[in-house]
């Protein structure tokens, strides 16, 4: 639905290709070299080990196609992406644990460090994972202004890896970071762009993907070159700590998900999802 709404909207996507796997959605117009990544998993876009599978094997895809600049949004009402599937973390079985954390790690490393320009067009509730991947995107277009954003692991009584924790310190200075950690703080659309959380706020998908395609013209006359070395400059810091310690962070990740009082917290939240 939103992609013909895009094909259609910006009457420039002449000449495209399109590629769909059942959760994913890719359409590269070849005349503008901009790709649109749309996320449709229903309910709730939620990240289980296949979907991230895709995710991670579709930037690699654009990588090679060489494409100038990319949108990620979704497909669905309401719902950006809802994070990490947390039935996922509910009495888990370690294997799968360590192939999501290791997938999780690899995809957002993929998408922290491309070598074209990416803009979230948040057009739907985003909180943890789903925070992720939009602070992970070099500009966030958000609309407004009944959608929230955040990243709320410490109200479900887990951890953000430090490399969530360090994304968003990117984004929005390490004080706000913290309180917002901390307490686990969702945000409105207003209040993300109060805090610098959200570039843009619109009050309509249509004006966010026009917002994020006017974002993505800045680079036309930008060496790829120049840009990419700048983000690989400014993001080195964020990412070093991960590759350094990719085997460490999964065994926190690992053993705190397996320890009863987390698994307690995780079953009283999808418990209160329920509901
Ligand atoms: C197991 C892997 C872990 C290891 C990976 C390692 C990676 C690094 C380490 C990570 C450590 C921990 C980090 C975690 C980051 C996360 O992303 S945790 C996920 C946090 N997400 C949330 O808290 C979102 C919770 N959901 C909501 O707030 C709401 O559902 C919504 C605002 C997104 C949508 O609201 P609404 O439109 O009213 O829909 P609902 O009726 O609430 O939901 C519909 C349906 O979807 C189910 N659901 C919602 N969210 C999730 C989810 N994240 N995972 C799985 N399922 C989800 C919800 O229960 C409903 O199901 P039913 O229809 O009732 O069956």
């Amino acid at each position: 639905m939103l992609r013909r709404y895009i094909l259609n909207k910006t009457n420039t996507f002449i000449n495209y290709r399109y590629a769909s796997q059942s959760m994913l959605q890719s359409t590269i117009d070849d005349k503008l070299g901009i790709a649109t990544l749309v996320m449709n998993k229903p309910p709730v876009n939620s990240l289980n080990l296949e979907f991230l599978e895709e995710i991670k094997s579709q930037l690699t895809q654009f990588k090679n196609d060489k494409i100038r600049g990319m949108i990620l949004t979704s497909d669905l009402q309401k719902i950006f992406c809802a994070g990490l599937d947390i039935t996922e973390f509910s009495n888990p079985n370690p294997e799968r644990l360590s192939k999501i954390c290791t997938t999780f790690q690899d995809t957002w490393l993929a998408l922290y460090l491309t070598q074209f320009p990416t803009v979230a067009v948040i057009n739907g509730h985003s909180p943890a994972g789903g925070c992720l991947l939009a602070m992970s995107c070099d500009y966030r277009v958000m609309v407004g202004p009944n959608y929230t954003i955040g990243l709320n692991e410490t109200k479900l009584g887990i951890v953000a890896p430090k490399w969530f924790q360090d994304c968003m310190v990117a984004v929005i200075g390490q004080r706000k970071a913290e309180v917002s950690l901390t307490t686990g703080k969702m945000y409105t659309t207003d209040q993300a762009l109060q805090i610098g959380l959200v570039d843009e706020s619109v009050p309509d998908v249509d004006n966010a993907i026009n917002k994020g395609i006017q974002f993505l013209n800045n680079f036309q006359k930008i060496s790829p070159w120049a840009y990419k070395m700048t983000k690989d400059i400014r993001r080195q810091p964020t990412v070093q700590w991960l590759i350094d310690n990719k085997q460490k962070d999964l065994d926190f990740v690992v053993k705190s998900m397996m320890s009863p009082n987390v698994q307690k917290s995780i079953g009283l939240y999808l418990q209160s999802l329920k509901k």
